[in-house]
């Protein structure tokens, strides 16, 4: 099949790639020229630099194509930096592929996000396809509204909400990260799942569905063991429970048996991704070598990002 993926060059996006290609599909990457993309795209071939606001560039990149992976889009924390930008990018962008979409007969398989469900922790788990949906923020708006679009193409649609899926490089210390509870139940996905998630998608029956794309039970875990094993991985150990809000925060268990029954991507367990995303996130030697020195002032700046202690 001749594969579109916007947002080729992300988190996901480039595994997405890497496993479509490899399962024998002619795929076009579209995404925007910043370093850390053509970092990536050294080497690649079949690429669209553009931005998805750019409706004339994603009707032209869309032509021909029997699918188009929907990625490109901004998440949080950038999201709330500049709230315009990101609805422009993310529900306008949506807006151009669904248009092209429609006009050169494609298909269209759309990344949403568990976000959508709202804070759900007095909920019984886990979160289902069918659970109502719940605008909390920018982020949580953006999707569901995307959602909606999405839902009314006149050709075939498939919605993937996504749990969390650690990237393959450190994640930068942020005050998010103290925005959720310890205790939370939070859902992991191996970025190369969610990646098998796509590739095993645009061939299977998925059309006119909506997808739940965890880990599976291996993978639910509390936010606390996650972050845990991250900081220790570090030598910063754990930091203090005040730091933490108690406010409900949007991470949940999914219900993943049909999703895992119909795309066979579940292979990793929370100790594999772990194990992964700290050898990604390893500093150098040198720095490891005076991480035992300077970690009270790390756990110090670190701890200054939080609004709660
Ligand atoms: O103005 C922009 C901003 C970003 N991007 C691209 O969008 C992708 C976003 O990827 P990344 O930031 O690494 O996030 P992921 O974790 O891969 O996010 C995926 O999964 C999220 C749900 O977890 C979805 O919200 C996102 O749309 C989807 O790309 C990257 O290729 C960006 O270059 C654009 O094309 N235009």
């Amino acid at each position: 099949m001749r594969v579109l993926v916007t947002g080729a060059f992300g988190n996901i996006g480039s595994s997405a790639v890497a496993q479509l290609r490899r399962q024998g599909h002619e795929v076009r990457c579209f995404d925007v020229p910043s370093k850390a993309n053509l970092r990536r795209a050294r080497g690649a071939t079949n690429v669209v630099w553009a931005d998805i606001r750019d409706a004339d560039a994603v009707q032209r990149a869309v032509r021909d194509q029997d699918v188009v992976v929907h990625l490109a889009g901004l998440i949080p924390p950038q999201v709330a930096e500049d709230p315009q930008t990101a609805r422009d990018v993310n529900v306008g962008g949506t807006g151009n592929v669904l248009d092209a979409v429609a006009r050169h007969n494609s298909r269209i398989l759309f990344a949403s996000t568990l976000d959508v469900y709202g804070p759900t922790q007095h909920l019984d788990p886990p979160r289902r396809v069918d659970d109502p949906v719940a605008r909390t923020d920018e982020y949580s708006g953006h999707k569901i509204r995307c959602e909606e679009l999405v839902r009314q193409s006149p050709r075939p649609w498939a919605i993937y909400r996504f749990a969390d899926v650690p990237p393959d490089e450190a994640r930068r210390p942020h005050p998010i990260m103290f925005a959720i509870p310890l205790d939370n139940r939070i859902e992991l996905v191996h970025r190369d799942d969610a990646g098998l998630a796509v590739a095993n998608g645009v061939a299977a029956d998925i059309w006119g569905g909506t997808w739940l794309i965890g880990g599976g039970p291996s993978c639910q875990v509390r936010y606390r063991d996650m972050l845990g094993r991250a900081l220790d991985a570090f030598g910063l150990g754990a930091l203090p429970d005040s730091a933490f809000s108690t406010e409900p925060y949007c991470t949940d268990w999914l219900d993943t048996e049909e999703s895992q029954r119909v795309l066979r991507f579940q292979r990793h367990s929370f100790d594999e991704i772990m194990a992964y995303v700290v050898e990604c996130s390893r500093p150098a030697l040198a720095a490891r070598l005076v991480l035992p020195l300077v970690r009270p002032l790390a756990r110090r700046r670190i701890l200054k990002l939080s609004p709660h202690f």
